[in-house]
């Protein structure tokens, strides 16, 4: 279909877009008048990770194309857990613990949204309505809009029932209140659209039937992107093992920078598209580079990505430091470090700089000869190593490199 709106050309153009309720709809209507829309982030966590990064790049496109982005905080659902593309229930955090993983997410927003102006960013959190409902209130206002038939058609229910896995009473009632989160934001920013990855679709549809249910005058929207996968074709979020966290300290700028250099020739341009700003011209040039050449497209997405998230400053000192260490093969300060207080054993160092999810994991990486130390190969799992004087540099493999601290 071809949009007339800025918003839906800007997302297909970059491929954003993975399921529309009503595209037409929404391309008159954003074509026509500022768009208010949201995205929900859950508080599993301390930070999120490159797969919500996909959503945050899409506020981030809605409000390059003039429109409004709600970032919502999930205080409230997170009490109660999304079953969508779950196998089993989340574990539940305290309030403290949600408090905290708010106070600790929310900063990274500020990176890619701008607050301020005719069409800021407003940022929210549902506990502010969600936990004060009374529960024989929500049951009346809004239990009569769902009914349990369809409820169970929708695949966050419909998987586990399927698999024969548990699905709690509690995560039952998770599509409702977000249901009601929409209808809410409807009510107080006139919002009008969200957003999510491909899991939510049943999330956003049921919050666009209640709406319409309850009441609400104005059709109510929803798009949805593709989910951002591993090499193995796992969802790319937090609890796959080497989340790629966006808070600097879980994840430092060259790790970060490291791993979009890493990207796969078949994702690179994909990812250019997704994740930067690099206008779609530059990306085409780099859609015609073949073998090492296509390095040059990985560099110019870790230099863009890295900036983006850490600044310029990060970005270019990340990019030097990767330089020295794979084109001149020497040691740099600004490598990942670990402490050692004279002596680490070498699985310690290992797991301690992130190399390796476990010690049986680095034991098998030194028996397979991936594992060096100051560029002579370890071949001793039970190695401990003495750092005197001067740090030593621990290599897995040709990518992974840090500093062992005297
Ligand atoms: N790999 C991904 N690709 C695209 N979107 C994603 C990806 N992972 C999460 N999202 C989206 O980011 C938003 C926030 O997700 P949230 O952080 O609440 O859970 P999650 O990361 O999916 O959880 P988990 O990693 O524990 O499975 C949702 O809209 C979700 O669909
Ligand atoms: N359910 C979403 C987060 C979310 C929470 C509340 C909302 O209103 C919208 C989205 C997720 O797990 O990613």
């Amino acid at each position: 279909m071809k949009y007339q709106s800025s918003l839906l050309q800007l997302l297909e153009s970059r491929d954003y877009i993975h399921q529309l309720t009503d595209a037409e709809g929404l391309d008159a209507l954003a074509a026509k008048e500022q768009v208010t829309g949201y995205v929900g982030f859950d508080a599993t966590a301390p930070s999120l990770h490159v797969g919500s990064l996909v959503q945050i790049m899409l506020l981030r496109r809605l409000q390059q194309a003039g429109h409004r982005p709600i970032v919502l905080m999930g205080g409230g659902t997170t009490k109660v857990g999304d079953p969508s593309g779950k196998d089993s229930s989340r574990q539940l955090l305290s309030e403290e613990a949600i408090q905290a993983n708010i106070a600790s997410i929310r900063k990274v927003f500020e990176r890619f949204l701008d607050f301020d102006g005719p069409n800021g960013a407003i940022m929210v959190d549902n506990d502010d309505w969600l936990s004060t409902l009374s529960y024989l209130e929500l049951l009346r206002d809004v239990g009569p809009h769902f009914t349990v038939n369809r409820m169970l058609t929708f695949d966050s229910v419909k998987l586990r029932l399927d698999r024969e896995q548990p699905l709690t009473f509690l995560e039952f009632n998770y599509m409702i209140l977000q249901a009601y989160d929409f209808r809410e934001l409807y009510q107080r920013h006139g919002c009008r659209l969200q957003m999510g990855g491909s899991d939510q679709w049943g999330n956003i549809v049921n919050g666009i039937e209640l709406t319409r249910r309850m009441g609400g005058e104005e059709e109510l929207f929803g798009v949805t992107t593709p989910l951002i996968t591993t090499a193995d074709g796992k969802k790319m979020g937090k609890t796959a093992a080497g989340a790629v966290w966006l808070n600097p300290d879980q994840l430092g700028p060259y790790d970060y920078w490291q791993f979009w250099r890493n990207t796969a020739d078949a994702d690179v341009l994909k990812f250019l598209k997704l994740f930067t700003d690099i206008p779609l011209q530059t990306i085409g040039k780099y859609a015609e580079l073949e073998g090492q050449e296509i390095n040059e497209a990985k560099i110019a997405l870790a230099d863009a990505a890295t900036a983006m998230l850490h600044g310029e400053e990060a970005a270019r000192m990340a990019n030097e430091t990767a330089r020295k260490t794979f084109e001149q093969g020497a040691s740099d300060d600004n490598l990942p470090s670990i402490a050692s207080n004279g002596s680490i054993s070498v699985l310690d160092a290992l797991t301690g700089l992130g190399f390796c999810a476990s010690n049986g994991e680095a034991k098998r990486k030194i028996k397979e000869g991936a594992v060096k130390l100051d560029g002579a190969p370890v071949t001793d799992p039970q190695l401990l190593i003495a750092v005197v004087g001067q740090p030593a540099k621990l290599s897995l493999g040709k990518k992974k490199h840090g500093l062992l601290l005297p």
